[in-house]
């Protein structure tokens, strides 16, 4: 059943919960979160099978009808390194653009980038780690080389005016290295912060912190990045992602990646399990009366349609909710 034909009381029941307690927002938390959706990019590069182009294209018109700011469409990668995204400038072809969204990509380098700009991405991503070994194994260079491939990027960015945004991966630990030091977090997202990246994603690959470690990583962090230039990207194979976005709210955060039916995971950080659901994300804003422009009706619906079109129960628990009182 479609997500809009679903019983409004199902649908409904967190924001008339809370609502019941509150029209005002909870003190310390901001009034609006923009979320980034990276399911299509983020939650779909690590399929097995290779989803087809045309439910990709489907999947992000229906993001685009959602209210979503930004939606990370695909990255220009190496094909040899991720198939998955291998078919980005057909994805990038094809889908029906929305004036008010941001389509943004992936681009490890400049080659990535001039890719990217012959696509018609809006932004891009350059993406970095705190950790040394998920750098080699990842983009394979050290955190220093991929530093001076980065610089390369937002040089020519700037050229074609075009804004780049940075991720720093395994900022609560990392598949082979362990605890990471919210220090060396800081150095690195100040480093890409100088570059020229107006926004900086920090990003629990593995998800394994939790909300004390989230409180001190945006301690450390924001006495080098502006809290308003931080986002969060938690993935929840511990469960703790909401809590920890919960966390960075707290501090001051305002920007959410997270991917429909909690997608995801990255092919160079085993283990780790789906994003954070974009479904429970909102109903968790929608409830704390904090305003983000997304229809959670229809974010339900484009979560559905990935969820079927591959095969998988979604990891959405808003989802599995509206769907099992039916
Ligand atoms: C970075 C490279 C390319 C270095 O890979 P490399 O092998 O060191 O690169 P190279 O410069 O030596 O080039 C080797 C080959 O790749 C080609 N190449 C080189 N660059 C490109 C490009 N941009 N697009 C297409 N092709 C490219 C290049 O042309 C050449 O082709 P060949 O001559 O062998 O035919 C490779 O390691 C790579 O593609 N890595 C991508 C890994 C990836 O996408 N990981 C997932 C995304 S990160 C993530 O998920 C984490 C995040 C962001 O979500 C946040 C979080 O959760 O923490």
């Amino acid at each position: 059943m479609a997500a809009s034909r679903m019983p409004s009381v199902v649908l409904t029941l967190g924001k008339r919960f809370c609502r019941s307690y509150s029209q005002v927002g909870m003190a310390g938390l901001p009034t609006f979160v923009k979320i980034v959706e990276v399911g299509p990019r983020d939650g779909l590069q690590n399929e097995k099978n290779i989803v087809p182009t045309s439910v990709k294209v489907e999947f992000i018109n229906k993001l685009s009808e959602t209210g979503l700011p930004v939606i990370e469409v695909s990255s220009f990668v190496s094909p040899k390194w991720v198939p998955q995204m291998s078919d980005h400038n057909e994805v990038f072809a094809a889908i029906k653009r929305k004036p008010d969204v941001v389509y943004s990509a992936l681009t490890p380098n400049v080659k990535g980038l001039e890719s990217a700009l012959e696509a018609k991405a809006s932004e891009v991503a350059i993406f970095g780690a705190a950790s040394e070994s998920f750098s080699k194994k990842n983009i394979n260079c050290s955190i220093e080389e991929s530093l001076s491939r980065f610089q390369a990027v937002l040089i020519r960015a700037k050229e074609a005016n075009i804004r780049v945004r940075g991720y720093v991966s395994c900022v609560l630990g990392c598949p082979y290295e362990g605890s990471i030091k919210p220090e060396k977090v800081a150095e690195v997202a100040r480093k890409m912060y100088e570059l020229g990246c107006y926004e900086i994603s920090l990003g629990d690959t593995i998800g394994i912190g939790t909300p004390l470690a989230m409180r001190q990583l945006i301690s450390v962090v924001s006495k080098e990045v502006p809290l308003d230039r931080l986002a969060v990207h938690c993935h929840d194979t511990y469960g703790q992602a909401l809590a920890n976005i919960f966390a960075a709210l707290q501090m001051g955060v305002s920007v959410v990646d997270s991917s429909a039916a909690g997608l995801g995971g990255c092919p160079y950080a085993k283990g780790a399990s789906g994003n954070v659901s974009t479904e429970d994300v909102v109903y968790m804003l929608n409830g704390l009366n904090i305003k983000t422009g997304v229809d959670i009706h229809k974010l339900l619906e484009a979560g559905q349609y990935i969820s079927n079109a591959i095969g998988r129960k979604t990891g959405s628990k808003v989802a599995q909710a509206t769907h099992s009182s039916l």
